[in-house]
């Protein structure tokens, strides 16, 4: 009859045929063996969460146990095989005393109460052990393993049981083959993630093996590939952490990889019964809770960092407002940096962005995100730290924050490269006083690695930590005494140098990113440069720039009008390559076209403080600012905050520090608050939303009529080489003279020029000794005074790298008010996109008497716009060279133009593929030059037939060659 429960029956070969297989949901693990049970039903039965998570691992091993029987029944039921090959020897071997076996079955819950009943209620023995049997094989292998098992262990009592019992190497066997099915069913990231968690055991236990372990994983090629001499010298490696890496290449290659090296210790008579134990280990309950745990604190770290880092809200947003960090997100230009760490500190870091890298060239240089941790070169290189650097608002947090977004939410690389990743802001650590832990660090920021800190720490494989913005920790790096235990309680800077030291979390990856300037500090890291990976971000390529703007207004109309603003603006746009500028330009000019305060004679913002002031505005206007300014007091405490704050370098204020600067209403449009978290609370601090704001705020605090602070100090040149924290607000401090951010702010309060003559006696003063002189003259857009303060500058021969953009703009404004002849300009146009350098330039070229290119690769459409250029003022020029420009036969029309350079004396084309086409344009251009005496055409691919021409310059030099 069947029992209460029952759901199929399931026909089999052997002594008997048909098997009821009960299924009670009311009792524990190993009270029932339901052949194809589905996962709902072992869910119910284990009485684990179904939603998601790691109790889904043990769901899936038992279902896979259970569903065993379908399988290639030669490989998959070998237990089964065994009791029903051994049917008629086990009834006899038992026959005479069977209680024994039938006592351990129910205690190992083989045999359920309703089971061993019916096994009691059979009248002979031997009608018992069949009805065992019967209950045995027909709940599937498990459970025949199980019985096996007790059969094994009972065999000493048994001895007519015969000697296939006591095969153990066929148990053995079944055994591999069992764990292999697991391994086959196991999934991915809970495959990595118990490797990893056993791999110091690996690394212990297979130390001897690994040379051997080298060969069969080539032979298999579960490593990447390499040249036999290579490997053969990685075989001969013989220092400790040998196995430790052979694993991490395995581990690396991902999880197929790393189920192959698996089966492979499976099947080798050496290293079988490590990985049998840990197959055992597996599944038992302690191993399940330990993944569970894991994959718990992994699930809520993830919910932590979404929470925290994938909503983006602009300071000017309402409450509950937001843009997801994804949408907003472009990438970024990341390129390779040399290894070794070069400093200039003579200029500000906002002014020499990109300037060693041609973002068109340097393509065998770039690093995407995806690929920044990937291996270039696995077997002579172990990368486990990325050190970033950047400009200030280049996008370095907006980086680290979306490799976290990623990680916890995304798809992308990074998830399955990491089973951690976690994220330190260095300026979030400046409270802490007191010595602390790496522990303590890690949980204040993350409450959810309670469980887990410490092992992760102990055995960081798979571990990104990301330390953001080393420049802004306020805490000496202490690299005599660096911290070496996570435990142990340090000052903050002994365990920072313990992580940039490798003596904290040594077996997982560290990303430091840093303004320019934290990189001194990183000069004294005694770091590997084979595992250290440098890279720079270089900010928005113009693509980039154009997808940022399209993706920050939603509106595409809005941004084709946006984009076509900033292609008329070479200033503004060349400002753009740096993503907070274009953060601020897209909030103003957005601003700008909604409100329609962009009339078509006002050609919009084009320097920095008129951007910044036309923010302000917008501010002020729109997003509840004006209690700023209606409230007296208010406008001149923020100023002297943010003032103060440089003079400190401070950028997180506590209410104290707002105190003592006045403010008793926190202004929200322009200070957003900071949680920082201590061991017992959490603090409020506030910030502006950028530092470059902030900078902003601090110039206009002299420029209020109630400021009483002189301005000296902001000019005073420190004696120290590094001190470049006025920099930007002597630009603003500048700027803010000029008349068009003074109409746009004065609006809503009154400017003072007190300042001015400060400003201008330092500027006449400095200009030789300080390239920032050059970015306040732009900023301050005076012709008449930038006239004057030229009056004795000598131009005879300028040769300066015109690296920047924003360089290359400032130097150009400087020429052209200063409106003075150049004796030489030998143009050199640096790394980055030359017809963007050569457009900005343009407007000086026809200051010069002498004006050479030679090996600037200026290309066709540099010429022309060089030739565009002069046509304004042509008699200037006498003396032009273009050898190794990178010219066509496309540039013949081009080269007509040459005809209005009517005092053209030296003309140099050598080098240039301008052939016959080309040279036909050159000598119309050229027909009616009176003046030309030297010619060069040297290498020109040119052929003999047109060589000659009428009336040609004295020194007129072979044409031709090839
Ligand atoms: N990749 C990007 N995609 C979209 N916007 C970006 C990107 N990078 C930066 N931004 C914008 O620029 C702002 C400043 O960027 P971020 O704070 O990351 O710069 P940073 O390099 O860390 O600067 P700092 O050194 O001054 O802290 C961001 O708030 C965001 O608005």
């Amino acid at each position: 009859m069947p029992c209460p429960g029952y759901e199929q029956t399931h026909t089999r070969t052997g002594e008997h045929d048909v098997t009821a297989c009960p299924v009670r949901h009311d009792v524990g693990l190993g009270d029932h063996f339901p052949e194809k049970a589905s996962e709902e039903e072992l869910r119910f039965t284990l009485g684990t969460s179904t939603s998601q998570g790691w109790s889904d691992y043990q769901i899936s091993s038992f279902a896979l146990n259970v569903n065993m029987a379908d399988e290639d029944e030669t490989n998959k039921d070998i237990n089964e095989k065994l009791l029903i090959e051994n049917r008629p020897n086990i009834i006899d071997a038992l026959m005479y005393n069977p209680a024994n076996v039938f006592d351990e079955a129910r205690a190992k819950r083989v045999l359920c109460r309703e089971d061993s009943d019916e096994v009691t209620s059979e009248k002979s023995n031997k009608d018992k052990i069949r009805k065992c049997l019967d209950i045995v094989e027909g709940k599937g292998e498990e459970c025949a393993k199980i019985f096996v098992t007790i059969l094994a262990n009972h065999r000493s009592s048994y001895p007519r049981l015969g000697s296939w019992i006591k095969d153990d190497r066929r148990r053995e066997e079944a055994s591999v083959h069992e764990a292999e099915i697991i391994l086959q069913d196991l999934q991915d990231d809970k495959l990595l993630f118990f490797l990893k968690m056993k791999k110091t055991l690996l690394s212990e236990e297979l130390w001897k093996e690994f040379p051997s372990l080298c060969d069969a994983v080539r032979e298999a090629e579960l490593i990447p590939k390499c040249e036999l001499k290579v490997f053969e010298e990685f075989k001969r490696n013989k220092s400790n952490n040998r196995m430790n890496f052979l694993l991490d290449l395995i581990m690396e290659e991902g999880a197929e990889t790393s189920r192959s090296f698996c089966t492979i210790l499976l099947h080798d008579e050496g290293m079988k019964g490590l990985m049998l134990q840990m197959m055992k280990n597996l599944e038992t309950d302690e191993t399940n809770v330990e993944l569970r745990v894991w994959g718990k604190a992994q699930e809520e770290l993830k919910e932590e960092l979404l929470k925290n880092f994938r909503i983006m809200r602009d300071y000017n947003v309402t409450i509950g407002e937001g843009t997801r960090l994804e949408d907003r997100f472009v990438e970024p230009v990341i390129v390779k940096s040399k290894p070794e760490i070069e400093i200039e500190l003579q200029e500000h870091e906002m002014m020499k962005p990109n300037r060693k890298y041609n973002l068109k060239n340097a393509d065998e240089d770039r690093f995407t995100m995806e690929d920044l941790f990937q291996q270039k070169e696995p077997w002579v290189l172990h990368v486990n730290k990325v050190l970033m650097f950047g400009g200030p608002g280049i996008g370095k947090s907006m980086l680290c924050k979306k490799l976290v977004v990623d990680w916890a939410g995304g798809d992308g690389k990074i998830k399955s490269k990491f089973d951690f990743v976690i994220l330190l802001k260095c300026r979030n650590l400046n409270h802490i006083s007191t010595e602390t832990t790496l522990r303590t660090i890690l949980l204040n920021e993350h409450p959810s690695l309670k469980e887990v800190v410490d092992d992760l720490m102990e055995n960081a494989f798979r571990v990104l930590l990301v330390l953001d913005a080393l420049d802004e920790l306020k805490h000496p790096l202490d690299f005599d005494n660096v911290c070496k235990s996570a435990q142990e309680a340090r000052k903050v800077g002994s365990i920072i140098a313990g992580l940039l030291q490798s003596t904290l979390l040594s077996r997982g990856t560290l990303l430091v990113t840093t303004r320019l300037m934290g990189l001194q500090w990183l000069q004294y890291v005694d770091y590997d440069p084979k595992c250290t990976c440098m890279v720079e971000i270089v900010g928005f390529s113009r693509e980039k720039t154009e997808e940022y703007f399209q993706k920050f207004y939603l509106d595409e109309d809005k941004a084709n009008q946006v984009l076509q603003h900033l292609s008329e603006n070479e200033v503004l746009s060349s400002l753009c390559f740096n993503p907070v500028f274009c953060w601020i330009t897209a909030t103003c000019l957005s601003g700008y076209f909604d409100c329609n305060e962009g009339s078509t004679h006002d050609p919009g913002p084009k320097t920095m403080t008129e951007l910044f002031s036309l923010y302000l505005h917008l501010h002020l206007k729109h997003h509840g600012g004006e209690s700023i300014t209606s409230s007296t007091g208010s406008l001149i405490s923020l100023c002297g905050l943010a003032f103060h704050g440089v003079k400190e370098r401070k950028i997180l204020f506590s209410d104290e520090d707002l105190k003592s600067d006045g403010i008793t209403n926190i202004p929200p449009a322009f200070l957003s608050e900071v949680f920082l978290k201590t061991e017992v609370e959490s603090v409020c601090h506030y910030e502006f939303f950028h530092l470059t704001v902030q900078e902003f705020f601090a110039a206009l605090y002299f420029l209020l009529p109630q400021c009483i602070e002189s301005v000296d100090e902001v000019f005073v040149t420190s004696k120290k080489k590094d001190d470049d924290r006025f920099q930007i607000v002597q630009q603003f401090l500048s700027g803010l003279l000029a008349h068009k951010p003074r109409a746009t702010l004065g609006k809503h309060f009154k400017l003072s020029t007190k300042p001015k003559d400060k400003i201008h006696s330092w500027l006449k003063e400095h200009k030789h000794k300080d390239l920032n002189c050059f970015h306040c003259v732009y900023e301050l857009q005076d012709v008449e005074f930038t006239k004057t303060m030229m009056n004795n500058v000598k131009f005879e021969k300028l040769t300066q790298n015109m690296t920047s953009p924003l360089y290359c703009t400032v130097v150009v404004y400087a020429l052209q008010a200063a409106n003075k002849p150049v004796g030489l300009w030998s143009v050199k146009l640096g790394p980055m996109d030359h017809k963007q350098i050569m457009k900005i330039l343009a407007p000086a070229f026809p200051l010069c008497e002498k004006l050479v290119f030679n090996g600037q690769s200026i290309g066709d459409e540099g010429l022309e716009i060089l030739m565009k250029s002069l046509v304004n003022n042509p008699r200037r020029l006498k003396v032009l060279g273009l050898e190794r420009c990178n010219l066509s036969t496309k540039s013949q029309p081009v080269l007509k133009d040459l005809k209005n350079i009517i005092n053209l004396e030296v003309l140099n084309l050598s080098m240039n593929a301008i052939r016959d086409e080309g040279l036909e344009g050159l000598m119309e251009g050229l027909k009616f030059q009176t003046s030309l005496r030297i010619l060069r055409l040297w290498e020109c691919k040119l052929t003999n037939k047109v060589w000659a021409y009428p009336g040609g310059p004295e020194e007129h030099h072979q044409l031709g060659g090839t």
